[in-house]
């Protein structure tokens, strides 16, 4: 891009086209629209369950039937795809995760009923045993270590009970090397070759998924920390390096985690790779707009919208966020 202006103050005057609405509009270098939106979900066993999430106001819990009433709201407001995301109690938990390969637990119960009354709407798994285990850990612990290959293993078993129950995308967010090329060959093999992977592939050791651990149940069991598999934020050549790796295993595309924060990250991926590019808003950063916003510090519609749009601007396909419902009524009013 040639940045040297051509015309030179006073007959170039950039404010000129900023001076009527019709006029922004068509300059307008960027637009968010509800089919970039993918909505994430949190779900709770039972029945007419819509539990508040206390660090996460205007999200809900929601139990099987009560996320179908979602997926229709989706449906209705042109959302392509829900993400599914577990809460599990910590009576539900054990140290290697068993339930996570139970082909009745809540996701797979979820994705089935969802998928039989709103066939049209996506959706997305997410693959990582953190929901399911004692210690918090997406992956199985010995000592202390987060062990790769025999997570993965687990994790092939789990994608395959999620795609048998209906789930279109299969999600794993646990950080374990390798898993993207396992995950797709087990796919294959059990016959789910239509099945795509979103690879969780820049996922940062982040302090913004706090909320998200209260949401899921595991803020108060969580032994330690992800900076074992979990990337350091301070690195970026490293970011590609996933990217490139995953995308080689056979993803269909990729995410960068979270997502304000790694605007930059996003930009280089979306630059380097021209792949399909997804950006997670994740938990803390729905936070913080909602604090600010409740507290009457900003304005939270604007700030939303805004938001959504930078990951637009910084050359994301797609963007996770709990604000999918709000921002599509926003978009569409
Ligand atoms: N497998 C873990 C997982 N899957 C999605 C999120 C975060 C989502 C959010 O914060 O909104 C996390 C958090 C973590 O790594 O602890
Ligand atoms: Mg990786």
């Amino acid at each position: 891009m040639n940045k040297k202006p051509l015309a030179r103050f006073p007959a170039l005057r950039l404010r000129r086209p900023r001076q009527t609405d019709w006029s922004r509009r068509l300059y307008e270098e960027n637009n968010l629209s509800a089919n970039d939106l993918i909505w994430a979900v949190i779900l709770k066993d039972g029945k007419n369950v819509r539990e508040p999430i206390a660090a996460m106001p205007g999200v809900h819990r929601l139990s099987p039937d009560e996320a179908v009433k979602a997926a229709i709201q989706a449906r209705e407001l042109g959302i392509p795809a829900l993400a599914l995301f577990p809460y599990t109690d910590a009576d539900g938990r054990t140290e290697h995760g068993e339930e996570a390969t139970n082909p009745d637990n809540l996701m797979c119960r979820a994705a089935r009923i969802i998928k039989k009354e709103v066939p049209e709407v996506g959706l997305m798994a997410d693959v990582a045993l953190d929901p399911y285990t004692d210690h918090g850990h997406d992956g199985l612990m010995r000592d202390g270590e987060i062990l790769n290959d025999e997570t993965v293993e687990i994790l092939i078993k789990q994608s395959v009970v999620q795609a048998q129950a209906g789930f279109d995308v299969i999600a794993p967010s646990d950080m374990m090397d390798g898993r993207v090329a396992a995950i797709r060959s087990g796919l294959d093999t059990a016959g789910f070759s239509h099945v795509q992977i979103m690879a969780y592939a820049a996922k940062y050791a982040s302090a913004f998924y706090g909320p998200y651990r209260e949401a899921i149940g595991s803020a108060g069991v969580l032994q330690g920390d992800k900076r074992t598999y979990q990337m350091n934020p301070a690195n970026s050549d490293e970011a590609m390096r996933e990217v490139a790796l995953d995308l080689a295993e056979g993803a269909d595309s990729v995410m960068v985690k979270p997502g304000l924060p790694y605007l930059d990250i996003v930009r280089r991926v979306k630059d380097e790779f021209g792949a399909p590019t997804f950006a997670f808003q994740v938990s803390g950063e729905y936070a913080m707009i909602k604090a600010a916003a409740q507290n009457g510090w900003i304005d939270g519609e604007r700030a939303m919208l805004e938001s959504l749009l930078a990951f637009k601007r910084a050359g994301a396909d797609g963007i996770i966020t709990y604000f999918a419902a709000d921002a599509a009524r926003a978009i569409h009013k």
